[in-house]
């Protein structure tokens, strides 16, 4: 029997966590004070996915991809430049975030999911909304509906699905880049089928001012369970992400067109551990609120993350066992989980 989803381990799972990654620990608490250090920039590598020319088998298309690849070996993650989601959209999803996070409390609260993370949370500076099956037009109409349920609300459902939509396309080009560079583009079919897309909707209110902290940790240390994120940055910044050195660095805000593309851990697991996922954190520094979204490819409930055979050869030895994605998040929401310096090697390493 599978364990079911609690909400009181997904409050414990926002607070600190520990090991090597995990530094600071001590000042990871959410809403703990200062002496979280202070962070330079970094300029990731920005990749333009802006020409409609871009597909599969074309010299622009194998150009794009090996900077692709470079750059997630070198990061785990770049910035993707993606005007398919115009200034107008952006502008709208803004807006609209903005008026789901100011519902009362008790609308938000009707957001509910069986999945853990799929629904409302609320813990200290951070709150976020999901919005499973984004992608897909029926599925964000529930969403509005569970907020309104009178009557819905066609206009933030039609923004929500066209900008889920859109990064879709997005997530779909840069799978198709990962597998093809690694060879294994035959699996591709099957690794976009067995995928889903769950929206994210990020607000974090600035500590209050008379707290002393300049530095409030938004969201701790972590890597994402899912295959890839999209994430986008509302002008306030706050996304740290570790350099294989271990040293953080903040990532710029994006422009209304610019994307954090990043690996995530059941990615990791199906590349035999070619590509890391990324680890990274939300640190406050600005007095604003700050709102970011998320779209998340996450693999279906009952698929198997079981590595590419091809991936696995005397140099590169099988690293993690297959498992099911649900089994793995469960485990996340386990103390043991909650403690492992990586969750990935913690559940599944042989
Ligand atoms: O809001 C952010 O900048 C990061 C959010 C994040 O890492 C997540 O939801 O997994
Ligand atoms: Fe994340």
């Amino acid at each position: 029997m599978k364990k079911r989803f609690q909400k009181k381990s997904i409050v414990f799972k926002l607070e600190s966590r520990k090991g090597k990654h995990h530094q600071n620990s001590q000042n990871q608490e959410m809403g703990s004070n200062s002496l979280l250090p202070l962070s330079d920039f970094i300029q990731l590598p920005v990749i333009d996915f802006s020409d409609q020319t871009l597909t599969p088998g074309t010299s622009k298309w194998d150009k794009v991809k090996a900077d692709v690849r470079k750059a997630l070996e070198d990061y785990g993650c770049f910035e993707a430049l993606f005007p398919k989601v115009s200034y107008e959209l952006d502008k709208s999803v803004f807006e609209a975030i903005e008026e789901l996070f100011g519902l009362p409390i008790q609308a938000k609260e009707r957001n509910v999911s069986p999945k853990p993370y799929h629904g409302y949370l609320s813990r200290d500076l951070y709150e976020s909304l999901g919005i499973d099956d984004a992608n897909l037009a029926e599925r964000v109409n529930d969403f509005t509906q569970q907020l309104w349920p009178d009557h819905g609300n066609k206009r933030i459902s039609e923004t929500m699905h066209g900008v889920s939509d859109k990064l879709a396309e997005l997530d779909v080009m840069v799978r198709r880049m990962i597998l093809e560079s690694f060879g294994i583009e035959k699996y591709i079919d099957e690794h976009l089928d067995s995928t889903n897309y769950l929206f994210r909707m990020m607000k974090y209110t600035p500590p209050p001012p008379h707290d002393g902290a300049d530095t409030k940790l938004g969201l701790p240390c972590h890597t994402d369970k899912n295959i890839m994120t999209i994430l986008h940055q509302y002008q306030i910044e706050g996304l740290e992400i570790q350099t294989k050195d271990e040293k953080w660095f903040k990532v710029k805000p994006s422009q209304h067109f610019s994307f954090i593309v990043m690996v995530g851990d059941s990615m990791c697991a199906f590349l035999n551990g070619r590509l890391s996922s990324t680890y990274h954190r939300v640190l406050m520094t600005a007095k604003k609120t700050r709102y970011t979204t998320a779209l998340f490819s996450t693999p279906k409930t009952g698929v198997i993350i079981d590595s590419a055979e091809e991936l696995i050869d005397e140099e590169h030895p099988r690293v993690f066992k297959p498992f099911e994605f649900n089994d793995y998040r469960d485990f996340y929401n386990t103390e043991d989980g909650y403690a492992a310096q990586s969750t990935l090697h913690a559940f599944c390493a042989l």
